[in-house]
């Protein structure tokens, strides 16, 4: 694909016009990092697809993996024949993170700039509120609108109580059934494949969000491969992420199966999304109730009354033990992180003041 795009149809905004003058001046052109690939990067641009490194200096003063550029963020570059040199990385109006698996507490972008997040589970084998529970407190940590896609209903019989399930799980978000090999459900689904607009497609592997992906593009731009047929927990088959922008003019950022779908950050995103503990928690005695074990906690009350349900208590639960276990080992990398600074500083200077004769 050797498209140009304008930069407006890239998801360009004045927003990011602003943040991009003196880089402008400087002579930096802009450009939407479609791919990460192993050694660089694709980047959709006014120029046509570019391929691009990122500069030595940008390679040193990023503070972790998290700043160098990421699928969907907007990046300042140097194009010299039709390859690019990546200067910065543009503020991120959104982030999709989660806490890298293998490597403990590090945080990993997915991508950048997303204005919707769709949810995919499949109403077969892949339903499950705790996960999507997960996914909505990433979706909320990352300041990204979510949208639930309940796949292959075609097959499952009982998809229609999921959707009520679902519905009734929170009445404020937007849930759509889908079926891919029917087609249900996609026109539904393009209120919100808007011009301009940027959609991250996340779930776990073998749902079908490449094969959703296809069907949104009219002209498919990537293979979907099959799942292995015993492996229904899903081997991953998506090696890399990818922008894509559909004939309408929407960009959709397919995203690998997540298998360790681990949190990253804060309990802000748990508040957003666990509303109704956080409002009983407001009745709590103890201003640092747990509620686990206090006396006169209004949590511990509802789920004895049957008004908080056990799997949902449980669930937060557990969720705010990682974000307290991440917030606790986070501060401990960036104090760590600090030290190391320093001490680099101080042998930097060190060889300054005894330059070797
Ligand atoms: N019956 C049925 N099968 C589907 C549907 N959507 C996708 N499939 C099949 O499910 C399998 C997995 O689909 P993919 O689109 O590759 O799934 P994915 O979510 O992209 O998987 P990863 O790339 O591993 O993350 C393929 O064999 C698809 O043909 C659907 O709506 N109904
Ligand atoms: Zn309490």
């Amino acid at each position: 694909m050797k498209s140009t795009f304008t930069l407006e149809q890239l998801g360009w905004n004045n927003h990011l016009m602003q943040h991009f003058t003196n880089s402008e001046a400087q002579g930096f052109e802009a450009g939407r990092v479609a791919i990460e690939n192993k050694n660089n990067y694709t980047i959709f641009s006014s120029q046509g697809e570019l391929k691009g490194e990122i500069s030595g200096r940008l390679q040193y003063t990023a503070h972790s993996e998290a700043d160098l550029p990421k699928v969907g963020d907007w990046v300042s570059m140097q194009v010299f024949d039709q390859q690019a040199i990546i200067h910065g990385v543009l503020p991120r109006s959104t982030v999709f993170t989660r806490n890298a698996a293998g490597k403990r507490n590090q945080a990993q972008v997915i991508a950048a700039n997303i204005d919707y997040l769709l949810i995919v589970q499949s109403a077969d084998q892949n339903y499950n509120l705790r996960r999507l529970e997960r996914y909505l407190v990433m979706a909320a940590e990352g300041g990204i609108a979510p949208v639930v896609v309940l796949s292959k209903v075609d097959l499952a019989t009982d998809w229609q109580q999921k959707m009520e399930e679902l519905q009734s799980f929170d009445a404020d978000l937007p849930v759509i059934s889908v079926s891919n090999t029917s087609a249900i459900g996609y026109k539904a689904l393009s209120q919100w494949i808007k011009p301009g607009k940027t959609l991250a497609v996340v779930g776990s592997s073998g749902v079908g969000k490449s094969t959703l992906i296809n069907h949104l593009l009219d002209t498919p731009q990537q293979a979907t491969q099959t799942v292995r047929d015993k492996d229904d927990k899903g081997k991953h088959t998506t090696t890399r992420r990818e922008m894509f922008i559909t004939q309408n003019g929407s960009i959709l950022i397919d995203t690998p199966g997540m298998r360790e779908l681990q949190l990253w950050e804060s309990k802000q995103g748990i508040g957003q999304v666990f509303t109704d503990v956080e409002v009983l928690a407001q009745d709590c005695h103890f201003g640092d109730c747990s509620h686990t074990n206090e006396i006169k906690c209004a949590v511990l009350a509802a789920l004895d009354s049957g008004e908080l349900s056990e799997e949902r208590y449980q669930s937060y639960l557990k969720l705010q033990k990682e974000a307290d276990y991440l917030e606790s080992s986070a501060d401990f990398l960036r104090k760590k992180d600090a030290r190391m600074k320093m001490i680099q500083k101080a042998y930097r200077q060190h060889k300054k003041n005894n330059p070797k004769r």
